[in-house]
């Protein structure tokens, strides 16, 4: 059995003419917690429908579990939990209905004892009988993340899980994300919350269709090759001529002080000298975070909107 729960490569979807996903090559180890980032509309959704079985890819080719993604969707369906990003289950049923109508779904033997080990493990056993449009958000993700965990996969793929979930239960959802790939479970994530880019193994970064950036935080941030500086102090009114200036690929907010990125150290050097004599600012070379390379990487991307497929 290979190593490798996700394996595909040249994964494309078509809408219109436009590649939204364009010759995505994405490989996930067993047992790895692997974060998927980009801005929206970034073609996040659309591969990791592709890679539970829910999309037909226009070109591509490759494995999930093992599984061919062309030809053996169905089998695929089966064996991954797949989390949407919209809560997807009856609000006019209680929790344990909803995950009893998830086990009929799934014809799973011994349900309800599934059901009892479900509730168990995501701390829902007390609130059971609780109508699932009565749930608050952080609530309704455990009931979401308890029901694609039910037929036991081997392989998670969430989409947007924490979207508008408050700090403790975003923590609490990361531990149980981190047991679970401690028992050897796949899970593909995707975020906009760099705090939980943080807690993954690896990360992808797609924009446009296209992957721009793989590996660890560290390696991302590396090889992004970035010079970066922190500005404290007033900056009124000069951020839209920073963003203009040549050879600067970020500027962002970061608390007290604002982050300015880009790859041509004496170019960035050049946007920032009218700031330097400046009273009252304070500008200090800073390592890169995974925010600086993000939006530095947008920055250089080619939209994709106007452009036809190519495949
Ligand atoms: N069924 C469809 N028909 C036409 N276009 C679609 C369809 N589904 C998605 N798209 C387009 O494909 C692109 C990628 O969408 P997708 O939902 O995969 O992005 P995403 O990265 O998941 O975005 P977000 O972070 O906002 O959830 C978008 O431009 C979207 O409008």
């Amino acid at each position: 059995m290979s190593d490798l729960a996700i394996d595909v490569r040249g994964l494309s979807k078509i809408y219109g003419g436009r590649a939204v996903v364009d010759k995505v090559d994405l490989q996930v180890r067993r047992g790895r917690i692997c974060g998927f980032l980009g801005p929206n509309g970034s073609g996040k959704t659309t591969t990791i429908r592709m890679l539970c079985g829910l999309l037909t890819p226009d070109a591509g080719e490759g494995q999930c579990l093992g599984l061919d993604i062309q030809r053996e969707a169905a089998q695929i369906k089966r064996q991954v939990g797949y989390m949407t990003q919209k809560f997807g289950y009856y609000e006019d049923l209680s929790i344990r209905e909803n995950l009893d109508f998830v086990g009929r779904l799934f014809e799973l033997p011994e349900r309800r004892q599934r059901v009892d080990e479900a509730l168990q493990r995501l701390g829902l056993v007390e609130r059971q009988q609780q109508l699932a449009g009565s749930l608050s958000g952080g609530w309704k993700q455990r009931l979401a993340l308890a029901a694609c965990l039910l037929h036991k996969p081997q392989l998670l793929l969430l989409d947007e899980p924490t979207a508008g979930v408050d700090p403790k239960a975003r923590r609490d959802f990361w531990d149980e994300i981190h047991r679970l790939a401690d028992q050897g479970i796949t899970v593909l994530v995707s975020t906009h919350y760099m705090d939980e880019a943080e807690r993954c193994h690896e990360l992808v970064y797609i924009a446009y269709g296209k992957v721009l950036a793989r590996g660890t935080e560290a390696q991302i941030i590396e090889q992004a090759g970035l010079h970066v500086w922190s500005i404290q102090g007033p900056l009124n009114g000069q951020i839209d001529a920073l963003k203009a200036a040549p050879g600067v690929l970020s500027v962002a907010a970061f608390g007290n002080s604002v982050h300015v990125a880009g790859q041509d150290a004496a170019l960035l050097e050049r946007a920032l000298a009218p700031l330097r004599p400046q009273p009252g600012l304070t500008i200090t070379a800073t390592d890169a975070n995974l925010e600086d390379v993000f939006i530095s990487l947008i920055a250089q991307a080619p939209d994709n909107f106007a452009a036809k497929a190519t495949i």
